[in-house]
């Protein structure tokens, strides 16, 4: 059997005296996609930021492709590999989107910004940062500074950027907060094609989006995993159904 691409074993976090994730085992095979789900509260960023190295395990670990991560800094869990959304506020809203994809391209090699200058006449960057521009459906709108996208523009530049260093774990923190329906279903089918052949996590409120595009499911219920299975099983569950008070899980996106 292949190594998992992540692997979490009797991993804790507890902030004081509250326990928040309470001893979750987890494999994410390479190439799936999987989705973290859980009503509010139940720990799902936490989850997320342990996995990224933002937060330090109490107790437990984190493996990537087998190897032991855990208390790694998040630059150096991003040089293994793993690349995380940081939602819009991390797009540059007075530079273009051509330039915010670039400047993401430029982080993953490790150049410092102030090297900017050094780099502009680069070819190869130029040609990278528009193909990423292509895949995100933001060609059109390549030299317009990205405060002026609309809000799922803005959500799919945090994408491009997000892939841009060609890591092949990717995780996504709500890709689908705010947006209508119609925007949804154009942002599931951007993750999809972008995400093809890696592995991508997924912490999602939107139960459409998870069932759409998970290959499976991860139900965390006050810091615990009730339920990792296919969506099929999932919504099938009666702990899963239980969890989220009676209601259906479409009722609970
Ligand atoms: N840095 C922190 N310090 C103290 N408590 C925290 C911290 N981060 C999260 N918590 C607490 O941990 C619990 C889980 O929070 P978390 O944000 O991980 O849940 P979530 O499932 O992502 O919630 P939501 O769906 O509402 O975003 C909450 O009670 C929260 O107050």
């Amino acid at each position: 059997m292949s190594v998992p691409a992540i692997e979490l074993r009797g991993l804790e976090k507890s902030f004081g005296l509250a326990k928040i994730i309470q001893g979750v085992d987890l494999k994410i095979d390479k190439g799936e996609r999987h989705a973290i789900i859980g009503p509010n509260g139940a720990g799902k960023s936490t989850l997320f930021n342990l996995i990224t190295g933002k937060y330090a395990p109490t107790a437990g670990s984190v493996h990537l492709h087998g190897q032991d991560v855990s208390g790694k800094k998040p630059f150096e869990i991003n040089r293994m590999g793993l690349s995380r959304s940081f939602q819009i506020t991390n797009i540059f809203h007075n530079m273009t989107v051509f330039e915010n994809v670039r400047c993401g391209l430029l982080w993953s090699m490790g150049y410092k910004y102030s090297f900017w200058h050094m780099v502009n006449g680069q070819r190869h960057l130029t040609e990278k940062a528009d193909e990423i521009l292509e895949q995100i459906n933001l060609t059109s709108r390549r030299n317009v500074v990205a405060g002026a996208l609309a809000y799922a523009e803005q959500r799919a530049l945090e994408i491009g950027i997000t892939i841009a260093g060609g890591a092949d774990i990717i995780m996504l923190d709500e890709p689908c907060a705010g947006m209508s329906h119609s925007e949804t279903d154009l942002i599931v089918d951007l993750i999809r094609k972008v995400t093809e052949g890696k592995t991508l996590v997924v912490v999602e409120h939107d139960m459409g989006v998870i069932f759409d595009l998970a290959d499976r499911i991860s139900v965390l219920v006050y810091g615990e995993i009730i339920e990792s299975d296919t969506p099929e099983n999932v919504r099938a569950s009666k702990a899963v159904q239980e969890a989220y008070l009676g209601t259906t899980l479409e009722d609970a996106g």
